[in-house]
């Protein structure tokens, strides 16, 4: 049911959400689209406003300002006509604690005209090892699991998670993970909430990168990638605090006495004191100019690494923060 909010039949769009608790916009002007078939990562630090958005798009809270179109829709005045057609997993479950792992899912699938089917969705989520236990009795992996089985076993048309592998251990998030890309592919407009940068960079078609209430930048993550610095990668290094980070950067330019390349290049940063974040081309000579460096001064560095960029050092180039 497309509007004129969604050009290009976006399954949600949202423009310019203001959201305010007690007069302060936690989200503030913000602008987003995510499409059928593709998994659309909002990706912030704590308290960034991505629960509150998803809680908007979900129907669950009512904009100040802005607004929310889900499948043309709107969540809030739509809510019935939504239910059956988006799924939701909110961060802390929001399920009932009383009844049986088993028992809530089962129920949950019987509202729904065509649930998927219940032995393969707890199989692929490891949800038989516990069905006969009462919600309130699961751990946080297990209550998640359940809660993401409860989103989609209606099939729905967009799906929102928030946090989706929150509290798992590795193989739970790689079954996550794995659910989450047969969704995608199977033409669901996929939402999710997190701040795991492997998350967003192994998942995501799409990326919004949220501070502050505000998209601060939008892309696929190989666009976010190289947007700022194609073929850059990043040296990070551990060391006493208040270096001189321009005298680095120069060396690591090759600049100054005997210096063999006059071109300035490297960007050097101390987000956190004594934490370097170095981008640029590293190359084998430039680590050892760079350890020189280090020598020359008497420094010894507890960690030095080199790889390339993330979404990490995205936010940190646009924000001077680290997401976590
Ligand atoms: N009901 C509420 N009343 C008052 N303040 C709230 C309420 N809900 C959220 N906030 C505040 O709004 C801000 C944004 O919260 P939100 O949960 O949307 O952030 P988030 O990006 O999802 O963070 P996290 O990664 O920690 O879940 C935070 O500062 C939070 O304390």
């Amino acid at each position: 049911m497309p509007t004129s909010l969604a050009p290009h039949g976006a399954a949600v769009v949202v423009r310019g959400l203001v959201k305010r608790y007690g007069g302060t916009a936690v989200v503030d002007g913000l602008d987003l689209e995510a499409r059928a078939g593709a998994v659309t990562a909002v990706l912030g630090p704590n308290g960034a406003g991505k629960t509150t958005t998803v809680e908007c798009c979900e129907g669950l809270r009512t904009p100040d300002g802005g607004t929310v179109r889900v499948l043309g829709l709107d969540p809030v005045a739509d809510a019935r006509l939504l239910r059956p057609r988006v799924g939701v997993m909110l961060q802390d479950g929001g399920l009932p604690s009383g009844v049986r792992a088993g028992e809530m899912l089962r129920h949950v699938a019987a509202m729904y005209a065509a649930p998927r089917d219940l032995g393969e969705l707890a199989e692929r989520l490891g949800l038989d090892s516990f069905a006969r236990t009462t919600v309130r009795r699961l751990s946080g992996g297990q209550r998640q699991r359940l809660a993401l089985a409860a989103a989609v076993v209606g099939r729905p048309e967009v799906v929102f998670l928030d946090e989706p592998s929150a509290g798992m251990d590795p193989q739970s998030r790689l079954a996550v993970w794995a659910l989450v890309r047969e969704l995608r592919d199977e033409g669901v407009a996929v939402v999710l909430t997190t701040h795991l940068m492997d998350e967003a960079e192994d998942l995501a078609d799409v990326v919004h990168v949220v501070d502050h209430g505000r998209v601060i930048a939008s892309g696929t993550v190989p666009e976010l990638l190289t947007a700022e610095a194609a073929g850059a990668r990043t040296v990070r290094l551990d060391a006493p605090p208040g270096l001189d980070v321009a005298a680095l950067a120069a060396a690591l330019d090759g600049r100054g006495a005997g210096g063999d390349d006059p071109t300035e290049r490297w960007v050097v940063t101390e987000p956190e004191p004594g934490s370097y974040v170095a981008t640029g081309p590293a190359d084998a000579r430039a680590v050892a100019r760079l350890t020189a460096w280090l020598a020359d001064g008497d420094v010894l560095a507890s960690r030095l690494t080199v790889g390339r960029r993330t979404l990490e050092d995205v936010f940190l180039d646009l924000t001077g923060r680290h997401l976590r």
